[in-house]
């Protein structure tokens, strides 16, 4: 793995797909030699580096970005099949831990270019603006080193650029412009929320999602399949691999698939020179002026430590010895229960209709922190492991209840948990097919999450009674969107990175996904991601301009 390798070789075009689909047309890779030392490499292009990718270029830097994963073609590589579409998820073994272990793989992360945007449910929420400042203004957590009025600008940006498709007034929150495409219409599902919610006295409204409600360009509607969090087939989702990606593309940058980064190489100076990553069979080394880590909770972590030398025997970023530290999971739990009527939840996008009502409302808590509810749309096999795990039913009785699952409704929760150091990122012995050491992921509940929990999955129930589903029954344990594991503050003894995703250790070395959250909310996170590399990136322009780069 050095970088006189002879093995490696700078390669004409980098990827399978040297183009890629957009709206408009097709758009040609620029690609760049390896000893060519280009303004950025980015580790990771999903939510963070992917939107990364695309703003710098825009920009006018170089910018190389790296994926595990491959480039796919929705439209030719995508299958309406479950089983099949797995291959989107990052699968690699690692060790889970902690008092309560959690699941990982297809709820978690994926690995393609496009990262876990490419089966994500588009669920497209703004951050309640006091959890920016949460321990200040709500006493649990920590501060974020950004306001929400800033955020507010980001996050126009980012809805812009996914053509979100919303409601016309948003119930909760300060004003925000209007969606730029319409809501989608309800489906039963959605429906059967809006009238709980009605029967409770809350608010309830259409989920703003990552889905065309009309054409764009070339791009169809969405056709409402419901095979979203397999990977849209028709490319009406909005994910990163079809918004800013082919801009990225467009503006010169390069996206190099299918090529792992094992270790970022760092100079006797302390400064990244760049990135040794495997790809058809062998090690190469790419140089940088900038290193840019943005791979998810897990694997920014892992590769952070995994790159520990001389100078940083403890790994890169980690003087304050919180890389991996943080690590929050949301609450993912969920209420269930049959209508006499046909519902067929699985049609159309999971999560039509939302109430924010308790990430808005403190009262009436005996926990800190907030949680959002949508309407459910579990596809076959997803609902099978569903009845089988978490209900324990087998045989014959699995038989008859996928029988009439056009009959089940339900009701998922997103909700805040707390930073904790002692749920964590660490590495663990065994090493992977690249000699890679893997990571170790630790996770317990807090007697606050389960309060929550309480609480949700009680309201959630109350909300399918009143709507007259029977046999109704709670899911306790599921958990999803993992952020924190390098958290961004104001201060080097408490954080990794600075508001700007800069690390305090190494100029030049940033991170720039969910692991820089030092709080997580009670919303789904990418488009706050996306929202931070905007940030992000106008703020290495403007650093630039200054020449601090
Ligand atoms: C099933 C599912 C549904 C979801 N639904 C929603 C939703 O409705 N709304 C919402 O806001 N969020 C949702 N999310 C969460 C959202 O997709 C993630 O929070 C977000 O994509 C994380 O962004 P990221 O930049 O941190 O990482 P990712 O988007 O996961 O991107 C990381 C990328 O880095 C690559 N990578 C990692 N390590 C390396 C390495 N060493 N070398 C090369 N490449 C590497 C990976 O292959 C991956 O492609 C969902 C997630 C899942 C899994």
């Amino acid at each position: 793995m050095s970088a006189d390798d002879p093995q490696q070789v700078p390669r004409a075009k980098g990827g399978r797909a040297p183009d890629v689909f957009e709206p408009g047309g097709w758009v040609p890779m620029r690609s760049h030699s390896q000893d060519e030392e280009v303004d950025f490499v980015i580790v990771g292009t999903g939510a963070g580096g992917g939107t990364l990718a695309c703003k710098l270029a825009e920009d006018g830097f170089s910018v190389v970005a790296f994926d595990a994963g491959p480039y796919w073609r929705p439209l030719e590589d995508f299958a309406s099949d479950e089983h099949h579409q797995s291959k989107l998820y990052w699968t690699d073994e690692r060790i889970t831990a902690g008092a309560n272990p959690i699941k990982l793989g297809a709820n978690n992360s994926g690995r393609s270019v496009g990262g876990s945007t490419v089966h994500y449910a588009m669920v497209a929420l703004r951050f309640r603006p006091e959890w920016f400042k949460a321990r200040t203004r709500l006493g649990y957590g920590a501060d974020w080193p950004i306001d929400w009025q800033e955020m507010w600008k980001y996050y126009t940006e980012v809805e812009q650029a996914l053509t979100i498709s919303g409601p016309i007034n948003y119930p909760w929150g300060p004003r925000r412009p209007r969606y730029p495409y319409r809501a989608h219409p309800l489906n039963e599902a959605a429906k059967l929320l809006a009238r709980g919610a009605e029967a409770l006295g809350i608010d309830w409204t259409e989920t703003p999602i990552a889905t065309l409600s009309a054409p764009k360009g070339k791009a169809h509607r969405c056709v409402y399949r419901g095979f979203c969090v397999t990977g849209c087939s028709t490319n009406a989702k909005q994910s990163v691999l079809n918004t800013w990606l082919p801009r990225a593309l467009t503006a010169g940058a390069e996206i190099r698939d299918l090529a792992m980064v094992g270790r970022i190489e760092v100079d006797k100076a302390g400064r990244a020179t760049g990135v040794h990553y495997h790809r058809e069979g062998a090690w190469h080394f790419q140089k940088a002026r900038n290193v840019v880590v943005a791979g998810y909770a897990i694997e920014t972590p892992r590769l952070l430590l995994n790159s520990a030398c001389e100078q940083f025997p403890d790994g890169l970023a980690n003087s304050s010895g919180l890389v991996g530290k943080n690590l929050m999971v949301q609450l993912n739990q969920a209420a269930w229960g049959q209508m006499k009527e046909e519902v067929r939840s699985y049609k159309a996008p999971p999560s039509l209709t939302i109430s924010e009502h308790w990430n808005y409302e403190d009262r009436g808590k005996d926990y800190f922190g907030g949680w959002a509810y949508m309407s459910q749309g579990p596809l076959p096999i997803t609902w099978v492991k569903e009845l089988a795990g978490q209900r324990g039913l087998w045989g014959q009785r699995l038989i008859d209840e996928m029988a009439r699952s056009n009959h089940n409704v339900g009701l998922k929760m997103v909700g805040e948990v707390l930073p904790d150091e002692r749920n964590r990122v660490t590495l663990a012995e065994e090493t992977d097919r690249f000699g890679l050491p893997i990571a170790k992921v630790e996770f317990s509940y807090s007697d606050n999450d389960r309060a929550m929990m309480k609480h949700a999955l009680s309201f959630m129930d109350d909300s399918l009674a009143a709507v007259g589903a029977t046999e109704r029954w709670k899911e306790w344990d599921d958990t999803c969107h993992l952020n924190g594991t390098a958290r961004m503050g104001d201060d080097p003894k408490t954080s990794v990175v600075n508001a700007d995703g800069r690390s305090w250790d190494i100029p030049n070395l940033w991170v720039c996904d969910g692991s820089v959250f030092p709080t997580v909310g009670g919303v789904n996170p990418s488009l706050t991601i996306q929202a931070i590399a905007c940030r992000t990136a106008d703020r290495i322009k403007a650093l630039s301009a200054r020449g601090e780069l």
